[in-house]
């Protein structure tokens, strides 16, 4: 072997056990959330009443646990993409990104409620798109081609931003008002005209069947794609009836901490060296542990501007849990630019080292990584 093919070889190796670790992922932590959100379904469906208060828990645990702590490791991400240790040089830029694009953010909450609203709408539309088209091409470690590579994540981000206004056009109305009162924005009414609801139905079932075409064809013949592509059909099916049967705070809250969330930590902890094991072995318990102690700090940081943000606003809203929820909906959107540009900065780096290897179906991830 020469030096030349060595460094390839290792970095192929690496991410095939990356891809087994996804796998195990998948099977140990994805698909007994998704058993939950299909049971949740099943029994919003059939008519089980679930008492408003429940319905704002997992935004409630989401404070402290996998929700605002997935972009508490931020500032750390351009060194384990460069597998260096951080530095005030590597720290610095990611804080300054926070400041300048958090007030920009804030700023336009002041001038134009309902336009930051919507804004924010659309950069969630865009930002849970693409957590998810990335986990879904750590399925087989392919690099989703043109026209996949919009279809895809427009799809993903539609599924929890589109089918709650279709299906509970009343609540988004609440918490359309819920966010903007606090700015002297007007709370809309809560109907939306049937044709339009019709026409959103239609647009979001072309636009499932377009990309389930474009995601068969692009993964025909390849190692796994079959299996991938039923994966993936089967979590747009889960997730669209899962946005259209459980009330939408309720169901948000939930995609937000279990599903979005939970695959930024897989995803992040792959860049922590010290994981390496408990990661190969699926320990989860250390891995998740070891991500919520590190967060901690920085989550802290956050909680403190969120309470300062309460204090300045509480007046101003309608009071009880949606009115605190729309504030801590505030407090996400002017930290979600920077987590986007940071996410977008992975998908760039990871992208680019991506697509060469498929996911060995013999080995496991020890026996890969020490290859
Ligand atoms: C690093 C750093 C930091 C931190 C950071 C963090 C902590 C981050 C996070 C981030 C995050 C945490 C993100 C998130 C995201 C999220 C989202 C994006 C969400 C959204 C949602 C929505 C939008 C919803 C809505 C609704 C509901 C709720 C119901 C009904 C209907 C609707 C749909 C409307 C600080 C600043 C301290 C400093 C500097 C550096
Ligand atoms: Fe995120």
């Amino acid at each position: 072997m020469t030096d030349t093919t060595e460094p390839a070889d290792a970095a192929d190796l690496a991410e095939a056990a990356d891809l087994l670790v996804w796998r195990r992922a998948r099977r140990q932590l994805f698909v007994p959330v998704d058993i939950l959100v299909l049971a949740l379904s099943v029994a919003c469906a059939a008519g089980l009443p679930i008492p408003e208060a429940l319905q704002y828990v997992p935004f409630a645990l989401g404070l402290v646990v996998f929700g605002l702590p997935h972009g508490a490791l931020d500032h750390l991400v351009p060194a384990r993409l460069a597998g260096r240790r951080p530095t005030v040089a590597t720290v610095a830029p990611v804080v300054g990104l926070y400041l300048v694009l958090g007030v920009a953010v804030a700023a336009l909450w002041v001038v134009s409620p309902t336009v930051a609203f919507v804004f924010f709408i659309a950069l969630t539309w865009f930002h849970w798109g693409q957590g998810d088209a990335f986990a879904s091409a750590r399925r087989t470690g392919e690099r989703l081609g043109w026209p996949r590579a919009i279809g895809f994540p427009l799809l993903r981000g539609a599924l929890p931003m589109v089918v709650p206004l279709i299906a509970f056009p009343a609540t988004y109305a609440v918490v359309l008002g819920a966010t903007t009162r606090a700015f002297g924005g007007d709370s809309p009414s809560g109907t939306l005209a049937p044709g339009i609801r019709l026409a959103l139905g239609v647009g979001m079932l072309v636009l499932a069947i377009t990309v389930a075409l474009l995601d068969a064809w692009e993964r025909r013949g390849t190692a796994g794609g079959r299996r991938a592509w039923l994966g993936d059909v089967a979590e747009v099916a889960l997730l669209a009836y899962f946005f259209s049967t459980v009330p939408p705070v309720l169901a948000v809250g939930l995609y937000f901490a279990l599903w979005h969330s939970l695959r930024h930590i897989v995803r992040l902890s792959l860049l922590d060296p010290a994981l390496s094991r408990p990661l190969d072995e699926g320990r989860w318990g250390i891995v998740l542990l070891r991500f919520s102690g590190q967060a901690a700090p920085v989550t802290g940081i956050a909680l403190l501007i969120l309470a300062g943000l309460f204090f300045a606003l509480t007046a101003r809203t309608s009071g009880g849990p949606m009115g605190l929820l729309g504030i801590y909906l505030v407090l996400i959107s002017a930290l979600t630019v920077p987590h986007t540009v940071i996410v977008a900065m992975m998908d760039h780096a990871q992208g680019r080292r991506s697509g060469r290897t498929p996911a060995p179906e013999h080995l496991d991830a020890s026996t890969a990584r020490d290859a």
